[in-house]
């Protein structure tokens, strides 16, 4: 019996570009992940180690960032079809090429740079009764915000392990959870709901940024300004880190245009927002 490869194929998986296009003040961003998967004649590399046909993963990643710029991102089907041709016409080992693209829809939220993403966000409400206290909290997760300008972060302290550069323009994305606490037990609950995503979602934007606890406090602030049914609020706010790709070994400049959108490790910035008269609620969040 004759041990013999089967079908195979390889590629990079998942790669996050997000894509700003700036028209004067108003801008489009485009939020995609992009999964690449070649085959063809494959079979040294699995058989004896020659990887002499493997275009490296990273090569085709770097690939996806560079047409993002050189190209820009339309519709995913055509952004795909570039890359596909593109991969089967680069050697001739590679036969095949797969290219899989789940684009996240934004909207817009106030003025040219503020998104909100598609779908996703919860609504929550967690209650407590006991014998002689009451308390109602109401909240939202996931909801998934960015500017795309408006942010900077400098002056930070320094260590001898501090790399990071100072910036006066990135990308600002986070997944907001905020939860929020009533003053009384009954309420318009689903009007206060509304005012509050509203007004999270204003001061987000609104809002230039220095740091995204700078931004928290805005949030919250905001709630009670607007809310006044509301005492605190409690916010949980994941940097969504977007770093700007380095396109220069593909004679390429990279003007704030293209990010890639980092999952973890991410900033956590958490904090409570609260009016000096709110009441003892001990439990309320717990
Ligand atoms: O808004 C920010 N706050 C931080 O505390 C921080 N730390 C970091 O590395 N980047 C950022 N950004």
């Amino acid at each position: 019996m004759a041990i013999v490869l089967g079908p195979n194929r390889y590629g990079k998986a998942e790669t996050r570009v997000v894509r700003v296009t700036r028209d004067g003040g108003t801008h489009r961003i485009k939020d995609l992940n992009v999964s690449v998967a070649l085959s063809g004649a494959m079979d040294e590399a699995h058989l004896t180690g020659d990887n002499a046909a493997v275009l490296p993963t990273d090569t085709q990643k770097n690939t996806v960032f560079a047409f993002a710029r050189k190209h820009g991102i339309g519709a995913i089907e055509d952004f795909g079809l570039l890359l596909a041709r593109h991969f089967v016409g680069s050697r001739p080992a590679i036969a095949h090429a797969r290219v899989e693209i789940r684009e996240y829809g934004w909207r817009r939220i106030t003025g040219g740079h503020s998104f909100v993403r598609d779908g996703g966000e919860v609504r929550t409400a967690l209650v407590h009764c006991g014998a002689d206290a009451e308390s109602v909290v109401s909240g939202i997760t996931d909801l998934v915000v960015l500017n795309s300008t408006g942010s900077e972060f400098h002056g930070f302290a320094r260590d001898e392990y501090t790399t990071l550069e100072p910036t006066d323009d990135r990308i600002l994305a986070t997944a907001v959870t905020a939860r929020w606490r009533h003053r009384s037990t009954t309420g318009a609950w689903d009007e206060s709901y509304a005012g509050a995503r509203d007004g999270l979602l204003r001061a987000f934007a609104e809002t230039h940024s220095l740091s995204l606890q700078q931004t928290l406090y805005q949030m919250g602030r905001r709630v009670l300004d607007d809310r006044p049914e509301t005492c605190e609020v409690r916010l949980s706010l994941p940097n969504k880190h977007h770093f700007l790709v380095d396109l220069e070994p593909f004679g390429m400049d990279n003007d704030n245009e293209v990010y890639l959108a980092a999952d973890r490790p991410y900033g956590l910035i958490e904090g409570t927002v609260l009016t000096d008269d709110a009441p003892a609620a001990p439990a309320a969040f717990d």
